[in-house]
Order: C-alpha cells, then sequence, then structure tokens
C-alpha cells in the first residue's frame, strides 16, 4: 500500500503542530492521474507561502495555521527564510484534496534564487500564478510567467489580497491580457457583503460563495442566487464565458449548436472545456480571494484538480523511454541523520530500491533507499511509480538538475528514438562531448546561470579548512548556481554567485547548518574575459622527472567562437597527424588545454568566446599523461597573455514600473549609468513599464536609488541577461577596481 499524504521534504520535522493522519483510506495506492505536481509562482509578496499554508491546513496536513510575519510557516523553513519573511529554497509539500494528490513546490522569488524556481519548473505539470490583487501583474510576475512559457505550463491564476479595499480585480485581468499577452477566463468574480467582506460569485454554478472567519474559513457556503440583477449580470457572464470558450473548444461548440443556446450547457461540460483549453495553453482561469483572511483557497485547490494536467498527460517528450527509467532531479537536501537526499521527479519507469542508475555526467549511482516522508518522519518505501516525487538516499554524484536513467545505454537508446521520431540521423558517438549535446535534445541539460558576483569566503581557522570545503561541496550539490574555486594565485577558497543576498544566505547556513564562521571577502563582479583576435603558437616543455626523460611540443590555435571549445585542424599539413593520435592522448590535451580558460590573464575571470584549436602535438616515449594536460594548459596560458584578452562584464535586464511623472527622472538617472533603454510602454493609466539593460558595475545601490527618485512609487526586478563588451576607458577602471587599486 502506497502512502496517501505524506509532507515532502526536509520542511517541517519534528513540528508538533503537524498532524500525523493515518488513516486507512489516505494511504490508498496513487496512481499518476490521481497526482497533481504543480509550481506556485508570483512576483515577491504576492501571498505565495500564505496561499500555501492554508492549502496545507484545508487539507488537514497542519493543526494550525502559520504565517509569514510570524515565522511559522511550514515552507519558509530555513531559519534565513523565518528571519528574512522571504521564501529562499522551494519546498515541497504533499498533500491530499478530494481524492487527488497535490505535490506542490513553493518557489523563492527573489531574483538571487532564479536557479531554484528553473528546477521546480522541470518537476511540476502546472502552475499556479498568484497576483497580488491590489499590483496586478508586477514585474517578477512578468518573469515567471515567461519562465512557465518556456516550460510550456498550463496556468491557473490566483488574485490575491481581495480583502484590501485597494484591490482590483478587473484591472488585475486588464494587466493579465495587455502585459502577459494571456487569455484570461474568469470563473470568478469579487463581491462584497454589506459589512464589506469579501465573498465570491462563481460565473459556472452562478452561486454566491461565502467564507467564516470563526473556524478559519475551513467551512463555506454556497448559496444559490436568486433571481435579481446580480443573478443576470452573473449569467450573462456565464454566457460570455462559454461563447469565449466554445471559440477555442470544438468539443464545447458541437453542444453550444446542438443545444442551440448557453443555458443547456452543463457545468461538467464547461469544466471539461476549460481543462482541454487550459492544458493547450489556450487559456488562464482566474480565481480570487484572501489567503490571509482564509478566502478562497479549497476552491484554488478544486480548481488545480479540476483544470490542471496530470503527469501523463505532460513530458510526452519521454515517451521515447518506453518503460525504461527517467527521472528529474529537482532538489538536493542534506538531513542530519541520512545524509544527502535527492529528490525526484519521476516522469517514466518504475525506482526502486537498490536500482543502478546513471546522471547526467554519466556516472553510475546506487539508490541505497527510497523515502516518502510523512509529516515528521521519512517512510522507508521499496519503490515508487512514474507521475510521482521519490526522495532517494545513497546518490553520491547527483546534483540538482541532473536526469536520472537506468544505464548509459538506455538514455542512448531513448536518445536515438527520440531523434528518428523527429526525423534526425545524427550518428551518436561515445564520446563525452555528444553524451551532454545529445541530452539537450530532451532539453534537460541543467542550465546553470552565470555567476554575476564573487567573493573569498574563509574558514574561522586552518583546522575548519575541510569541514568548509566538505559543507560547500554539500551546498553546491543542493545549488549548482552557487559556484566554489580555488585561486592558486590567492591560496583563496572562491565563491561565486547571483547576489548578495546569495551570499549572505551562504555564509548564515554555514553557521546555522554546519557551525562554521566562515568570513567572506568584499563582493566583486565577476568578469569574463575573450581573445581580441587568433592567434597560433608552438609550445616545447622538456624536463626530467624521476629519472625518466618527459617532453612534448604542441601546437595550438586561439580563435573566437562561440559554439565549440575545442576542435582539430582540419588542413591536409595536420589532418593525418591528428588522426593518428589515440582517442585518451587527445582527451588529455583537450582537458589541459581547456583547463586554462578558467582563468583569464587580465583579472582572472573565464575565458569565453574562444575556441582551442589543436594543429600538432608531438609527445616523447614515456611522457606522462600529467605532463601533457600540464603542457598544454601553458601553451594556451602563453597565448592569452602574449595576445591579450578584453574584459566583458555582466549585463542585467531591468523592468521598472513607475507612475508616469516619475519617468523622466529615472531615465535621466539611467542615462548616467551606462544604461540601454530597449523599452518603454504604458502600463495601465497611471504608469509606465521601463525596460532597460545596464551593466552590473552601474547598479551598486540602485533599488535605494530608484526609491528615492520616486519616492518610493516605482517597483523594479533585474534578471542577469549576458555578458558584453566594455570601452576602453571602463575596461581598464573595472581592471583597476579588481586589483584593488581604486
Ligand atoms: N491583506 C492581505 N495580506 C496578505 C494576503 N496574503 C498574504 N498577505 C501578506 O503579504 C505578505 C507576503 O506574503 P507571503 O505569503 O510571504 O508572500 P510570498 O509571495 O510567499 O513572498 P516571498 O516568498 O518572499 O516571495 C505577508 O505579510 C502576508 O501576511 C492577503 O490575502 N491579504
Amino acid at each position: 500500500m502506497k502512502m496517501l499524504q505524506y509532507t515532502l521534504l526536509n520542511v517541517p520535522l519534528r513540528r508538533n503542530k503537524l498532524l500525523l493522519r493515518y488513516s486507512a483510506q489516505l494511504f490508498k495506492r496513487c496512481y499518476s492521474a490521481d497526482i497533481r505536481n504543480i509550481g506556485i509562482l508570483a512576483h515577491i509578496d504576492a501571498g505565495k507561502t500564505t496561499t500555501t499554508e492554508r492549502m496545507l491546513f484545508y487539507a488537514g496536513k497542519t493543526r494550525s495555521l502559520g504565517e509569514v510575519h510570524r515565522g511559522n510557516t511550514v515552507t519558509d523553513y530555513l531559519t534565513q527564510e523565518r528571519e528574512r519573511g522571504i521564501t529562499i529554497c522551494s519546498s515541497a509539500v504533499t498533500f491530499p484534496w478530494n481524492g487527488k494528490r497535490i505535490n506542490l513546490l513553493d518557489t523563492p522569488g527573489h531574483i538571487d534564487f532564479t536557479m531554484e524556481v528553473e528546477q521546480s519548473l522541470y518537476a511540476v505539470d502546472g502552475v499556479v500564478i498568484v497576483l497580488d490583487g491590489t499590483a496586478g501583474v508586477e514585474a517578477q510576475t512578468v518573469t515567471v510567467w515567461t519562465q512557465a512559457d518556456k516550460h510550456n505550463l498550463p496556468r491557473l491564476v490566483f488574485v490575491n489580497k481581495m480583502d484590501r479595499p485597494d484591490a482590483n480585480f478587473d484591472k488585475c485581468v486588464d494587466d493579465l491580457k495587455s502585459k502577459l499577452d494571456a487569455k484570461p477566463i474568469c470563473t470568478q468574480y469579487p463581491v462584497k457583503n454589506n459589512e464589506g467582506h469579501l465573498g465570491i460569485y462563481d460565473v459556472i454554478t452562478l452561486e454566491q460563495l461565502s467564507w467564516q472567519q470563526k473556524d478559519y474559513g475551513r467551512v463555506y457556503h454556497k448559496t444559490k442566487l436568486e433571481s435579481s440583477d446580480a443573478l443576470r449580470d452573473l449569467q450573462e457572464k456565464r454566457n460570455e464565458l462559454i461563447d469565449q470558450l466554445s471559440g477555442l473548444d470544438d468539443e464545447l461548440a458541437d453542444v453550444v449548436i446542438s443545444t442551440e443556446g448557453f443555458d443547456q450547457v452543463s457545468n461538467k461540460l464547461i469544466g471539461q472545456a476549460i481543462r482541454r483549453a487550459t492544458n493547450q495553453n489556450k487559456i488562464v482561469p482566474v480565481l480570487l480571494g484572501s489567503a490571509y483572511k482564509n478566502i478562497g483557497i479549497q476552491r484554488l485547490m478544486d480548481a488545480v484538480n479540476d483544470y490542471l494536467p496530470t503527469p501523463e498527460e505532460r513530458n510526452q517528450i519521454y515517451e521515447c523511454f518506453g518503460n525504461d527509467l527517467a527521472g528529474k532531479v529537482f532538489k538536493i537536501v542534506h538531513d542530519k541523520q541520512r545524509g544527502a537526499l535527492t529528490l525526484v521527479r519521476l516522469i517514466r519507469g518504475e525506482l526502486k530500491r537498490g536500482m543502478r542508475l546513471t546522471c547526467s555526467s554519466g556516472q553510475a549511482e546506487v539508490v541505497s533507499k527510497i523515502y516518502e516522508p510523512l509529516a515528521d518522519e521519512y517512510r522507508e518505501v521499496s519503490s515508487v511509480q512514474a507521475g510521482d516525487v521519490a526522495i532517494c538516499a545513497g546518490l553520491k554524484s547527483t546534483v540538482t538538475g541532473d536526469l536520472l536513467t537506468s544505464s548509459h545505454s538506455s538514455l542512448k537508446n531513448a536518445q536515438k528514438r527520440l531523434m528518428k521520431s523527429r526525423g534526425l540521423t545524427t550518428q551518436l558517438h561515445e564520446d563525452e562531448e555528444d553524451f551532454v549535446g545529445n541530452q539537450e535534445m530532451f532539453a534537460i541539460e541543467t542550465q546553470i546561470p552565470d555567476a554575476v558576483y564573487f567573493c573569498s569566503i574563509e574558514p574561522p581557522s586552518i583546522s575548519s579548512q575541510t569541514a568548509m570545503e566538505q559543507a560547500l561541496k554539500q551546498l553546491q550539490r543542493e545549488d549548482p548556481s552557487l559556484r566554489v574555486s580555488y585561486d592558486a594565485v590567492t591560496g583563496q577558497t572562491v565563491l561565486g554567485g547571483m547576489g548578495e543576498l546569495h551570499m549572505d544566505i551562504i555564509k548564515s547556513r554555514m553557521l546555522s547548518e554546519y557551525k562554521i564562521d566562515v568570513d567572506l571577502g568584499p563582493l566583486q563582479i565577476a568578469y569574463k574575459e575573450t581573445i581580441e583576435s587568433s592567434a597560433i603558437n608552438t609550445f616545447s616543455l622538456e624536463k626530467e622527472i624521476a629519472g625518466s626523460k618527459q617532453n612534448v611540443s604542441i601546437t595550438l590555435e586561439l580563435v573566437n567562437d562561440q559554439v565549440e571549445v575545442f576542435s582539430l585542424d582540419k588542413s591536409p599539413e595536420n589532418v593525418q597527424n591528428l588522426n593518428a593520435l589515440r582517442p585518451r592522448i587527445l582527451q588529455v590535451v583537450r582537458k589541459g588545454a581547456i583547463s586554462a580558460l578558467e582563468r583569464g590573464p587580465r583579472v582572472g575571470g573565464q575565458v569565453v568566446d574562444t575556441q582551442i584549436r589543436l594543429h600538432n602535438v608531438v609527445i616523447g616515449r614515456g611522457t606522462a599523461d600529467s605532463f601533457i594536460m600540464a603542457a598544454a594548459a601553458q601553451c594556451v596560458q602563453k597565448l592569452l597573455t602574449t595576445n591579450g584578452t578584453r574584459l566583458l562584464e555582466p549585463i542585467m535586464a531591468l523592468q521598472i514600473v513607475a507612475p508616469n511623472d516619475r519617468v523622466s527622472g529615472i531615465m535621466a538617472d539611467l542615462s548616467r549609468r551606462r544604461s540601454l533603454i530597449k523599452d518603454v510602454t504604458t502600463k495601465g493609466d497611471k504608469n509606465k513599464l521601463i525596460l532597460v539593460n545596464a551593466p552590473l558595475a552601474e547598479l551598486s545601490g540602485y533599488s535605494s536609488a530608484l526609491r528615492t527618485i520616486s519616492s518610493g512609487t516605482a517597483s523594479m526586478t533585474m534578471q542577469p541577461c549576458g555578458f558584453s563588451e566594455m570601452n576602453s576607458a571602463d575596461e581598464s577602471l573595472a581592471v583597476r577596481r579588481a586589483q584593488g587599486l581604486e
């Protein structure tokens, strides 16, 4: 028998507010059609965590209601999240609702944690987008909407905070059309009673829904509307809804035509049409309520069950796996007793205890245990079915974002089938490059955002260096957007990441979870470097090591290229020699040469958009691989130093929403920040949306500057959008700053 109700993850361990409800009927086996894997996304502070808390409460998972301001929510479980009142790690919770199981991921809203959101989206089949009813579509809403678009995820919109007097439902719906180009279908409208309490009109059932506060909104009442203007108005809205839907759904259109009108169309048929159109991303059903005042949440959960897809309805690309195993790793957590636990969304096949698996890097893994956590304890199970989420122990090399398969050959066979079904004939090769390249066919490669900031990290004493390295390794498996490297020049460990908050959280987690009080150096911008022009060089290295003569002569060329990082020269004078090289030697040369691109000569930035072309290599008998590798690396370093590199600086894409009368002040300030205004559009009656790209170096303290210029009326989000060349003066300044001379 399988568990139906549990709380996933290291969420609420040993929290007495959670109930262990082992009622027999809840433990019935859950089939894929009864599962909904959903994400909850929004602009910061729209109310995701509060909404999730209510869902858990009404599903019977918690005994009391958690509040963000009291720091006692289930999903914001890290000390840092509770203290700061924000979501940092996406967390998963599972609860039963009307015979279905909802696996819900609450995701962070802050830009520094975009990677978390990205990974969660691989694990879900649909999303709920929460809007703040007083603010409508905000900058980060646009960002998460675009992310959901990228994953082609069906979605529902929940307009929250409708209890507030300044909330405006119609404006939110207009925003969805104008700012997101969505087709909203309102299945509800707000209504206020004589005392000003929020209620909901249900457009489909023509009922008024009202909630009582004395039982925390657990029970709500449905009242059929009596003949009145309100009923006529609602009937009109129902007709409009059917009209809109039948234009998009042929099955409903046939019913409308055969019954010659809208009145005869049943609620069930409308619901089915909404489901089909939502799953094809033709419409977005819109619901409303107030999470804080406990209004409307149960209907939102009903809508998740009714309108969002089952696991089987999605992920058709993975059909090429047949019954073979395919699972997406969306999170790794560390449990004190059980060590690293890997959260896997199982897409195909069945995952069994003791199974051998292969992760994206090609490493073999063995699942020692599988858990389904139950409220405050993990429950061990022997297997988990496709469509569900499993927590695996024993995986050592797997990182967040990996695709787990039963073997390398199973992955290759699936890729062959996929390519065949797409009419592609590309030959698969054994080597590593193709292994990685072909993963892109599945859009499964881990997209790790480039670090835009870095800083040194130091343990409190030399004796805790190893413990610090271990802890960083664990944190990095959880969060691949955290980069850890070693600077051989300064002898320091260096952290790369997405922003100040990101680094700050790492420091705090090191202390609270690993008891290591690390010191972070000043935050610096992570520049990249690139070559200006092609250059070629022959480099010879000769040495006697332990009585054996080692010598290598290697000719390498650097060329500007954004696609391939390493290639072989195809000219007639070299092709024969290179073809005669053993593949292992080629791998060694490749590895050594590429390693030299990790640190450029100007500021130690990664060298990008540069291809290393091997022209020739002559290796003396008995020369060790490590010696060949060193020669290749030194050859590239020499080329980079003598030929010189240009700096590339991180660019941020800003979305600023500001009242019309503040726009000129904001634009004037932006022009002083080397920015590029991409677009300025109207946002409603009073606001403008400014889309602008600006170098990160110019944005230090920008959010407070914007607050000052706009007297707090403007809002902004930003995200990294690539790297760009700079002019010589700015470049020299950046180099001086990086060297600590400015
Ligand atoms: N008036 C009102 N306030 C609400 C409502 N829902 C949430 N809030 C408040 O809005 C604030 C933000 O709520 P959260 O649930 O933390 O929002 P979030 O989207 O999870 O925020 P992040 O995790 O930081 O992105 C809190 O102070 C909530 O109490 C609501 O329906 N009405």
